[in-house]
């Protein structure tokens, strides 16, 4: 007899798409991934085609259903996660994007930031949405989709054009055009909504001249958003479930609790305060954000954005051609000289939190006549445990609850497989790092949140009980040697900055 108490968890992210079946105890049945093509159309630019987003969501979720042998009519609910930030635009009518998707590392927009924050909309900006005025949000890719597309102003401002992050994306195709609709932690990203009152911010569409028909509604994160055409898996099937990838993995690592900090080292990493009922603005430049929101109520995080991590690793493969796949870092690393001090800084698309400079690019420091691979792998890989650094440090100075919750690290993300890294983190932190026995946090988050709504799934209170430690990481470097490689970070960074 056909159950239907299965669960199918979508992750949208950077690099791949990822389709995870679950049972009705968050147990995984089947998984299936497929990564899609980067698009890199000039300098500091980032694209994906449209249409590789949803083949490989629809390709990955058809075969996971298949693997774990379930059929459309035997799965409970969809959970949409996603890479956020990243926009699109499409045609209401036909549903095809009118432009490839700009991703959020797509810094084109850099010098209309820069026109908003010299035209005073800095305050306003962190004050309503807790980001700062950046290329990293959607805001300006929208208009500059709006202003480079020949027509779309037009027939944005005629209604005929809808916008919408990828989950809002894929929640259309999968309805077959049906919901227009977005969560709260994903309309947070986009510099148009204001985090306090949880509504579009009328303010900030006028300045950036974006049509509010354009948007999509905005809704808890747990909650009925639409059901799948049947032509999709040969059943309708209810779409419960939605976050942004980053939230998803706070929830998924149940830091449910103020003061709880969770850190996913992707192709970027993202560390996520849980910072309770009430947004903190930063005073270290970290940005404020919706880490969820349940039955109308948010709850807030600070959050640390890092734009290069697991990309670092896949530029050594890729750019450099020094390894043939990802897991060779490790060993490399550990063979490393100890006594070259080679610093990577990752500014590929220009840094991140807390440094904000859209216009800084990669450089190395510290090369002798000896510097091989192992040194470039153990730079790649360390930069991402001093630049989570450089994010706590900031956390723990704008919040005092920081220091309490924050005396532990959870992390998840393709990165942490790297057992060398997560030991090195742990040093260069000071702290202990916790990596779960679930990795796939992000679409566990996902399937957590389409699983409450139907019933089938715990309060966050007692699914914070299932999280189970896999290893904890105990730092173990000398004082004075995590000073000295600390040292030789920061001023490596002072180099890079452009101002
Ligand atoms: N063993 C490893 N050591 C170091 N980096 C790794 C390892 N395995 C995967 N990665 C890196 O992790 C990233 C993939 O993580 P994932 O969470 O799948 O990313 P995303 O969701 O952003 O596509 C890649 O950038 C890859 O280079
Ligand atoms: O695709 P990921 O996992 O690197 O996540 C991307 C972030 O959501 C960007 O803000």
């Amino acid at each position: 007899m056909a159950t239907t108490r299965h669960i199918l968890a979508i992750d949208q992210g950077t690099t791949s798409s990822r389709a995870i079946l679950f049972d009705a105890t968050l147990r995984v049945v089947a998984t299936a991934q497929r990564e899609f093509p980067q698009h890199f159309p000039a300098s500091g630019w980032v694209e994906h085609e449209p249409e590789d987003l949803w083949e490989s969501v629809l390709a990955t979720c058809r075969e996971a259903m298949a693997k774990g042998r379930v059929s459309g009519n035997e799965i409970a609910a969809i959970g949409i996660t996603n890479q956020r930030e990243t926009t699109l635009v499409w045609d209401r009518r036909t549903g095809q994007a009118i432009h490839r998707a700009i991703v959020w590392q797509d810094r084109r927009t850099a010098a209309a930031c820069a026109k908003l924050s010299e035209a005073g909309h800095d305050s306003l900006v962190s004050e309503r949405t807790g980001l700062r005025i950046d290329p990293y949000f959607s805001a300006t890719k929208i208009a500059w989709l709006l202003d480079n597309v020949p027509g779309a102003r037009k027939r944005a401002e005629a209604g005929e054009l809808a916008f919408g992050t990828v989950d809002s994306f894929l929640l259309w195709r999968l309805t077959g055009g049906a919901v227009h609709a977005t969560d709260a932690t994903n309309a947070a990203r986009t510099m148009l909504f204001d985090i306090r009152r949880g509504v579009w911010d009328a303010d900030l569409l006028k300045i950036l001249d974006i049509p509010a028909s354009l948007l999509p509604e905005v809704k808890d994160c747990a909650g009925l958003f639409g059901r799948t055409a049947p032509e999709h898996f040969g059943a309708t099937i209810p779409v419960r479930g939605m976050a942004g990838d980053q939230q998803a993995a706070t929830i998924g690592q149940a830091c449910f609790t103020p003061g709880m900090v969770k850190s996913t080292y992707g192709t970027g990493c993202f560390a996520l305060l849980n910072t309770g009922s009430e947004p903190v603005i930063s005073q270290n430049r970290l940005l404020s954000t919706i880490a969820y929101q349940f039955g109308g109520k948010r709850s807030y995080a600070l959050e640390g954005s890092i734009f290069i991590a697991g990309a670092a690793v896949q530029w050594l493969r890729d750019g450099l051609g020094i390894i043939e796949k990802a897991s060779e870092t490790g060993p490399l690393a550990e063979a490393a000289d100890p006594s070259q001090a080679v610093y990577l800084v990752p500014a590929f698309v220009g840094l991140g939190a807390p440094h904000w400079d859209a216009e800084a690019r990669g450089a190395i420091f510290g090369l002798t006549r000896n510097s091989g691979p192992r040194e470039f792998a153990r730079a790649a890989l360390e930069s991402v445990c001093y630049q989570t650094l450089d994010l706590l440090e900031a956390m723990q100075a704008d919040w005092p609850g920081a220091r309490q919750g924050g005396s532990v690290l959870r992390v998840d993300g393709g990165m942490v497989a790297s057992d060398w890294t997560m030991q090195r983190l742990a040093d260069i932190l000071g702290l202990p790092v916790d990596r779960p026995e679930v990795l796939e946090t992000t679409a566990l988050g996902a399937a957590y949140l389409a699983g409450l709504d139907a019933g089938l799934l715990p309060e966050p209170e007692r699914f914070a009980d299932l999280w189970r430690l896999e290893h904890r990481f105990m730092p173990g470097m000398a004082a004075t040697q995590r000073e000295r490689l600390v040292k030789g970070w920061r001023d490596s960074v002072r180099r890079t900055l452009t101002a």
